[in-house]
């Protein structure tokens, strides 16, 4: 019998809705297209995004501790910690009763607190690149910059939002034991959120003030537990050069060099599609036979059976 097919999954932003009740309904659609790849024969590995509910967390903390002195200022980290809590709760018991609906039944769901180590020095310290929370008009943003001190940026065309720092992913603090249980058969759910981001002190995990980006903590994820595939699903079905113009055109199947050179002719914007591809070439370029697919949540199956989305690879 073939050996099957490891496959770790990142999930973005429309995977999981903006708010309480749209992640509800979010993560139901979610675990269908995770559980068809299950019944496709393959190992999947979760991985997800927090961009929206980070934002929401940090605002809610920071008004509680501005309402009540007695309360502390919540560190960055530690929400980051409550987002992968909160998203983890809701797509581990989507995904048992999605397999539970389809009589799977020896298939047990984990979501795993998942530190990953950033090196203290990482310039991004010092040039906040990661868009958190929800989008504000220029006149929004121009208060929340007054009011709270924090750094907007106009983001891809949507709006603006708050900027935080997002150094790169060096090491997942909890590899070992994410690997015992993938390798024992469980569905997991980690580094959600790009992980909770944490320095090393001697023995000690210190956390850092920053949110690292999915889509790399999850390349990383996928090296680390030699998946054959890293898919990336997101809000388009494929990749596109000249996106959003007169002659756009959507890519099916490229080599990383080819993804490289587009890269470098400033195809894709940065914060949205630059990630996405530059863990994609990361991943396809460190192993011979490894695979990177960008494509739309519901046509993840599709995309694995090599109908749509856009291949990278060597
Ligand atoms: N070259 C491109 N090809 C396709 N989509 C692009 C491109 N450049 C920017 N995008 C935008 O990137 C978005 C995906 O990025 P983002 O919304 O940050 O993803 P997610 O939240 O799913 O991680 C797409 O919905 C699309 O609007
Ligand atoms: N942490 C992270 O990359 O979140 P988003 O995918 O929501 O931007």
């Amino acid at each position: 019998m073939d050996k099957k097919k490891r496959i770790v999954i990142a999930l973005g932003g429309n995977a999981l809705g903006n708010t309480l009740p749209e992640q509800m309904t979010a993560v139901k659609i979610t675990a269908k297209a995770i559980v068809d790849l299950i019944e496709e024969g393959c190992e999947v590995v979760v991985a997800h995004g927090n961009g929206p509910q980070v934002g929401m967390i940090n605002n809610a903390m920071s008004a509680l501790s501005r309402e009540d002195p007695s309360q502390p200022n919540t560190p960055l980290s530690v929400c980051v910690a409550m987002s992968q809590a909160y998203i983890g709760y809701d797509l581990q018991n989507a995904l048992r009763e999605e397999l539970l609906n389809r009589n799977i039944t020896d298939i047990p769901v984990t979501t795993m607190i998942t530190q990953i180590r950033v090196d203290a020095e990482d310039p991004a310290f010092n040039a906040p690149s990661k868009p958190i929370g929800h989008f504000m008009t220029e006149e929004q943003a121009k208060i929340a910059e007054e009011k709270y001190g924090y750094i907007m940026k106009e983001d891809a065309g949507r709006g603006y939002r708050r900027v935080v720092a997002s150094p790169k992913p060096a090491e997942i603090i909890e590899i070992g034991a994410i690997r015992s249980l993938v390798d024992s058969g469980q569905l997991v759910i980690a580094c959600g959120g790009g992980g909770i981001p944490v320095t090393l002190i001697g023995n000690h995990l210190k956390g850092a003030s920053a949110v690292i980006d999915k889509d790399f903590a999850s390349e990383l994820l996928a090296e680390e537990l030699n998946a054959d595939f890293l898919i990336i699903l997101t809000a388009v079905e494929k990749v596109a050069i000249n996106f959003g113009k007169p002659e756009e055109k959507w890519l099916d199947d490229i080599t990383t060099d080819d993804a490289r050179k587009y890269m470098d002719e400033g195809h894709f914007a940065p914060g949205s599609m630059l990630p996405k591809v530059q863990a994609a070439v990361k991943f396809a370029d460190s192993k011979d036979g490894r695979n990177a697919l960008i494509t739309l949540l519901e046509k993840a199956k599709e995309g694995i059976l090599g109908k749509t989305g856009t291949r990278i690879h060597q």
